[in-house]
């Protein structure tokens, strides 16, 4: 079986690299940090090469605060926020302007995770202002954010690659403070989590 992990960052998958130093039985893709980076890389690997299954890792800002931070979620929708035009003080999604979708599934991949399944958005600017944060959860009510999750399920549908994605709350939606973020331990549950689903598979 043809195992893809797709990650932003190296940082966010490193324990899992080092643990499966000698034997790595998937190929692994940095995509870089954003939709625009990801759904390139991914295009361009799908490309190359067919895979049976592509697992994006990565950690995630939480707008929910029944989330804890470092858990480990699987994002069962994902919704491109940003994509669409303004109408005054309405936001038109793309799909009301009649040009598209903007919202995103993984395609089946036959994995049943005993883990929270949230619904995601994605976006190209991180919420940290307390208007478009009441705008956005009116909206969308989403339960939480990253910077590439959409884009890495929309390259897999056009590619018809079964796809998960695996996310570990780093900090919650909230006027920014990086020292309130748990970097560490959200990378450690997530690679925790990760290793032990790989050696299942
Ligand atoms: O500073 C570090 O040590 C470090 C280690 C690993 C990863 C990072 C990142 O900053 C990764 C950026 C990545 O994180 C996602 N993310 C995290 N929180 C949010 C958020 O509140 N809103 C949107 N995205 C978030 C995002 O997908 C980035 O790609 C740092």
């Amino acid at each position: 079986m043809n195992i893809l992990l797709v990650a932003a960052t190296q940082p966010e998958i490193q324990p899992l690299l080092d643990h499966f130093k000698k034997e790595k039985p998937f190929d692994v893709l940095i995509t870089g940090v954003g939709m625009v980076a990801t759904a390139f890389a991914l295009g361009e690997r799908f490309a190359q090469k067919k895979y049976n299954l592509a697992i994006h890792l990565g950690i995630a800002g939480s707008f929910d605060r029944d989330l804890n931070l470092g858990e480990v979620v699987e994002v069962e929708d994902d919704t491109l926020a940003e994509l669409g035009a303004e109408d005054d003080d309405r936001f038109l999604s793309i799909d009301a302007m009649g040009f598209g979708e903007s919202k995103f599934y993984p395609i089946n991949s036959m994995l049943l995770l005993s883990i929270k399944k949230v619904r995601g958005i994605t976006v190209n600017t991180v919420h940290g202002e307390e208007t478009s944060i009441q705008k956005i959860t009116e909206r969308l009510n989403p339960q939480l954010e990253s910077m590439e999750g959409a884009a890495f399920f929309y390259a897999c549908k056009r590619s018809m690659v079964p796809s998960i994605q695996i996310r570990s709350v780093s900090n919650y939606v909230e006027k920014r403070n990086r020292e309130n973020w748990k970097i560490g331990l959200a990378v450690k549950n997530l690679n925790d989590f990760a290793i032990e689903l790989i050696k299942k598979l």
